[in-house]
């Protein structure tokens, strides 16, 4: 069984009585543990498709199967808890908590999740041991360089053990030494076994990924 399983999916936007097809009968199947770059210029449908495979959005028609579960028919709590049970995001902008330090920033998804400090602990420095940032977990965000907020935002996400790490434009804000950088971390991951899927319009970014899916006006174009 696949991890992901994305069946003619179509997703249509009105636009002041237009209709914009952002996805136009997509499908597409990925492995657990791989590693996948969705390419595509701006506005070629990449944040759409990845709402619908992060469970934020659902799709008009066609199926979404994850994990053996069928998301299309599910309620937005269902979807919700989908989301923070088996996706790790990353985000362009990193999204810390400014007065939170590197280690309260990786740990506050599990005080949400109700752990004790006991519990969390372990789990908080293994992250930061994963990125390479155990060194400065008492540091703020903004006494951290762009690619370490970036490598803290990925060790909050890799605290929670998702079953799929979903990261949007993840080096868009950095330089391109410090976004293949942070590509490096990805493909460290991704070699224990994560399984990794990022949207990007960069091409050299794209490259480092094992598997490039290309995306233009809504389609898939290759590599399905
Ligand atoms: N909520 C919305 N309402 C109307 N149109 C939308 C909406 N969201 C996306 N679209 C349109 O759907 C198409 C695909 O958008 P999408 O954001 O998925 O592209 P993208 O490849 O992620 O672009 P970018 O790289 O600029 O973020 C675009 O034409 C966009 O204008």
């Amino acid at each position: 069984m696949s991890l992901i399983q994305i069946d003619h999916v179509c997703k249509q936007y009105m636009m002041g009585g237009e209709t914009i097809r952002a996805l136009d009968d997509v499908s597409l199947v990925i492995e657990q543990g791989e590693f996948v770059a969705i390419m595509g210029p701006s506005g070629s449908g990449k944040s759409t498709l990845m709402n619908i495979i992060g469970c934020l959005d659902v799709s008009d028609t066609g199926s979404y199967v994850l994990d053996g579960k069928a998301i299309n028919q599910m309620k937005d709590w269902q979807l919700a808890e989908i989301r923070n049970r088996k996706i790790g995001f990353v985000f362009q902008n990193f999204n810390l908590l400014p007065r939170l330090s590197a280690y309260e920033n990786v740990e506050l998804p599990l005080i949400y999740r109700g752990m004790t400090r006991k519990e969390r602990e372990p789990l908080v420095l293994k992250a930061l041991e994963a990125v390479d940032l155990v060194e400065r977990r008492k540091h703020l965000p903004s006494e951290l360089s762009g690619g370490q907020q970036q490598r803290v935002a990925i060790a909050r996400t890799l605290a929670g053990d998702p079953a799929i790490i979903l990261a949007d434009e993840p080096t868009g804000a950095l330089d391109s030494k410090t976004g293949i950088e942070i590509m490096d971390i990805f493909a460290r991951l991704n070699d224990q076994g994560r399984t990794i899927i990022l949207i990007t319009h960069d091409h050299a970014i794209a490259q480092q990924a094992k598997r490039v899916v290309r995306f233009r006006d809504g389609r898939l174009l290759e590599g399905v």
